[in-house]
């Protein structure tokens, strides 16, 4: 049976007042699951930034509810405790930037992650060496961010949203920076962390070359959500 890892209920989000008041979300409710991964697409300034963030709660939406496995993270039924700690343990993110830390290597930028989180030193490498190893940057795991190519910081970046083993991973156009070998390689890893990890995936993109590699198809169109049948959209030639 599908478990339900995000659900999102009558979301709304306005920015501003009175007369320039912008509504960059209108009502959208929608569920996502463990073990998929969904594409987040529409025209820039329909709201998947928005509603990404507030999936994220690093926004708090005007009206409705972020339900995370089970826990109510705002309003009277607010379950969740301390937002930030809880965000750090159940929410990856990944942004077009990789966003690394400049003057820590690759597998510190990983262990960071953990050590914030208080992970035990012997957990923490046992699932850096486990990252490493699966994300194919083992030979990069000494290098500087500078001395790493585009692909493989988003990788060190990816690497480092999965090191507390988050349930649900957002990523806001990671692919945006990269050509679209790489693209698409990053893309299959999401696919991976989702299928394998059991994770739910939620990746706005502009992409669509990438769409045979995800689950679902959901698509802002003014602040409104639609769901977009898999086969509706121009996916990428799968020789490249
Ligand atoms: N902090 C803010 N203050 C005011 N308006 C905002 C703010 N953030 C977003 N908006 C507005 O909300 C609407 C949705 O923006 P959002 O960034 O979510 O769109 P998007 O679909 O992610 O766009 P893009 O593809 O260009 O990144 C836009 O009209 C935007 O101008």
């Amino acid at each position: 049976m599908k478990r339900a890892v995000i659900e999102l209920s009558g979301i709304t989000k306005c920015y501003g007042q009175g007369l320039t008041q912008v509504t960059a979300i209108a009502n959208v409710t929608t569920t996502l699951y463990a073990g998929e991964v969904v594409a987040l697409l529409g025209p820039s300034g329909s709201g998947k930034s928005t509603l990404l963030m507030i999936a994220g709660l690093l926004e708090s939406p005007t009206q409705g509810t972020v339900t995370i496995n089970g826990l109510s993270a705002s309003g009277p039924d607010a379950a969740i405790g301390n937002v930030r700690d809880f965000r750090r343990k159940n929410i990856g993110f990944v942004f077009q930037k990789p966003n690394l830390i400049p003057f820590l290597t690759a597998q510190e930028n990983i262990r960071l992650a953990m050590e914030i989180n208080d992970v035990p030193a012997p957990q923490q490498a046992r699932t850096l060496a486990d990252l490493l190893s699966w994300l194919e940057i083992e030979h990069r795991a000494n290098n500087y961010p500078g001395q790493l190519s585009g692909g493989e910081q988003q990788r060190v970046a990816i690497a480092r949203a999965l090191a507390n083993h988050p349930p649900l991973l957002l990523a806001d156009e990671p692919t945006a920076a990269l050509d679209s070998k790489r693209g698409r390689q990053v893309v299959s890893l999401f696919h991976n962390i989702a299928h394998e990890r059991d994770t739910a995936v939620v990746l706005v993109t502009h992409d669509h070359r990438c769409l045979d590699l995800v689950d679902r198809i959901l698509e802002m169109e003014d602040g409104q959500l639609v769901e977009r049948p898999m086969n509706s959209v121009i996916t990428h030639d799968k020789r490249n």
